[in-house]
């Protein structure tokens, strides 16, 4: 029986047991997660694994054959897609885009981008940003509702090494700022390493989990991801306390 229900919990969103089935197949089996504010939890594994299928069960367009998920209530989720195609030749404004069904958040507009770095692209046209500042202008309007829990699905795909670490950063920047709740699809293990307080492992069902360091250890993190890559793989912590985060680039990425 599917269940799904909004009530007061510690959690932003618990998803209790689901099971999704599409097209005769089942893509994610007896899955269970939650996520709470401050907390950012990232979903990593391989192409296929259902991290997206995932991402639209917690965003209520996809219904589980079975299971449970309880949203917080009142809850706004923010949700960053992982690519958002848009003709070319269609003269939109970073501004404009922005405003498109947000009218009435106008004013913060100016401050959000501030926030995510590139408040000097206001004006220009979403045709000209480079694929960083294009993520960017995608993570502002997640973060105009002031939402409660972000999801981000990919967030840093085509953005350069330098700017993978600063993008993190800075969401690692706002789920403490802005005491949220922050749920991460994620393929890029180095830096998941260092921007994550929990890691789930997904590959159709939870092969493992836990925080970054101990899940680095993990046979089945290091089967999912081949044994070899995942040993050379350091983990980088960040640390939420610290009055400056730092993330540090590993040698071998920082060129
Ligand atoms: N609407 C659908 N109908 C049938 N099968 C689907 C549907 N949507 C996704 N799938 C299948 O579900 C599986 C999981 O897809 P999903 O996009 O969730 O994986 P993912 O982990 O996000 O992959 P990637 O890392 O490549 O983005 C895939 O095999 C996909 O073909």
């Amino acid at each position: 029986m599917i269940q799904l229900t909004s009530k007061l919990s510690s959690y932003l969103v618990q998803v209790k047991n689901i099971t999704v089935q599409l097209q005769q197949r089942f893509i994610l089996q007896n899955i269970s997660l939650s996520v709470q504010r401050g907390q950012i939890v990232t979903l990593i594994g391989p192409n296929g694994a259902g991290k997206t299928t995932l991402v639209r069960v917690i965003l209520g367009l996809i219904k589980p054959k079975s299971g449970e998920i309880d949203w917080h209530h009142p809850i706004c989720i923010g949700y960053m897609p992982q690519r958002l195609t848009l003709d070319p030749i269609l003269p939109l404004t970073v501004m404009r885009f922005l405003t498109l069904n947000n009218e009435k958040y106008k004013a913060d507009i100016s401050k959000i981008l501030a926030e995510v770095g590139v408040v000097d692209k206001q004006q220009a046209l979403l045709s000209t940003l480079s694929g960083g500042e294009m993520q960017r202008v995608l993570l502002a309007r997640a973060l105009i509702r002031r939402p409660d829990l972000l999801v981000l699905d990919e967030p840093i795909q085509g953005v350069d090494v330098v700017g993978q670490y600063e993008l993190y950063e800075l969401i690692n920047r706002l789920a403490e700022q802005r005491h949220c709740g922050v749920l991460m699809v994620s393929h890029d293990l180095h830096l998941v390493m260092a921007a994550t307080d929990h890691v789930i492992c997904l590959n159709q069902h939870i092969c493992c989990e836990g925080s970054p360091d101990t899940i680095s250890q993990h046979p089945a993190y290091q089967n999912l991801f081949d044994s070899r890559a995942a040993r050379d793989l350091a983990v980088y912590q960040h640390h939420h306390h610290c009055a400056e985060h730092s993330l540090s680039l590993p040698t071998d990425t920082a060129k």
